[in-house]
């Protein structure tokens, strides 16, 4: 287990100490976490907008892209779970992690509210002058028949469009770390990462750092990527509020760690869920590019919150 705390320059070390021992001191007692997979009150899940206001919005970016203005946007729904009971952020993190051994499992809380999520994407990985990142773009569907998902493997590593949409995350991550680095390396082709229920386009970048920039200033420097905002940055930013007609809030930030060395690792709030009480606020998005398709863009929101939903809605 790895603790943390927050720690301001007036603390006591020793007393900081003592509280840490405390807690832990404290779970020992706690009673273990319990997921029902078969509660009494059915969960009731609502989309927060109609389906349809997300197809209209997809619609008007691929408008704006086409008037040339725009290259890419990635667009995010909502989905609500309401359950009969206060949703249990410990149980589901714990159910998170057996299903999603891959993906950045986590839970952050803050007041009554805990933002839980298992994400495939790292945003950025320091280890001294080693800066490592992944740029994760291009989505499909997979099947329990092998055949049938080493064909969609094949579809999505042969599409155009999907094969654009990646290309778009690269280009910027790798202008964004080249004033800070010796070298900027990544394959030329992309490999596909299978998790659960989706698999991506998926190209890890190295960069040789120049100097000891802080993992924190690299996350700060490399997010948004169009993986989760768009490019251009400056026309894709105020457009994604007044589409999306939501508040992202925690969903598709930097969530991760540094050490006193400044060294850590940063993954981006995907395939995540805020939970309040018997509330639990799903969130997907797709990025947007020329060619899609309202409908196909939907139906992708929908593969990507099947990483939650069946957890949270019982
Ligand atoms: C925006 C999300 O996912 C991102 C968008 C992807 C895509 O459009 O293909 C793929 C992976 C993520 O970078 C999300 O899961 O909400």
């Amino acid at each position: 287990m790895t603790l943390a705390a927050r720690v301001c320059p007036d603390d006591d070390p020793e007393a900081l100490l003592a509280a840490l021992r405390a807690r832990v001191g404290a779970l020992r007692f706690d009673a273990l976490p319990l997921w029902d997979p078969a509660p009494t009150s059915r969960a009731k899940v609502v989309s927060v907008m109609p389906p349809a206001h997300y197809e209209q919005a997809v619609a008007r970016a691929t408008e704006r892209i086409a008037a040339g203005d725009l290259q890419k946007v990635v667009l995010a729904r909502e989905v609500d779970v309401h359950a009969g009971a206060d949703h249990d952020p410990a149980a589901t993190l714990g159910v998170l992690r057996e299903a999603f051994p891959s993906c950045f499992v986590f839970a952050v809380g803050r007041g009554d509210a805990t933002l839980v999520a298992a994400s495939p994407e790292l945003l950025v990985r320091r280890d001294g002058l080693r800066a490592g990142t992944l740029a994760l773009a291009g989505s499909t569907r997979r099947s329990a028949e092998p055949s049938v998902d080493r064909h969609l493997s094949e579809q999505l590593l042969r599409s155009a469009k999907d094969r654009e949409e990646h290309a778009i995350v690269i280009r910027r991550i790798a202008e964004a770390l080249s004033p800070l680095s010796v070298w900027v390396t990544a394959p030329d082709e992309p490999v596909t990462v299978q998790v659960a229920n989706i698999q991506h386009l998926a190209t890890p970048i190295r960069a040789q750092l120049a100097r000891p920039v802080s993992v924190l200033s690299l996350a700060g420097t490399l997010h948004p990527t169009p993986a989760v905002g768009g490019e251009p940055l400056a026309t894709a930013a105020p457009m994604i509020p007044a589409l999306e007609g939501l508040d992202r809030g925690w969903y598709a930030g930097p969530v991760g760690w540094v050490d006193t060395n400044e060294d850590g690792e940063f993954c981006v709030a995907l395939r995540c869920a805020l939970l309040r009480g018997p509330l639990a606020r799903l969130y997907a998005g797709v990025g947007v590019v020329r060619e899609s398709d309202p409908a196909a863009e939907l139906a992708e929101t929908d593969v990507k919150l099947q990483a939650l939903l069946p957890v949270l809605s019982g």
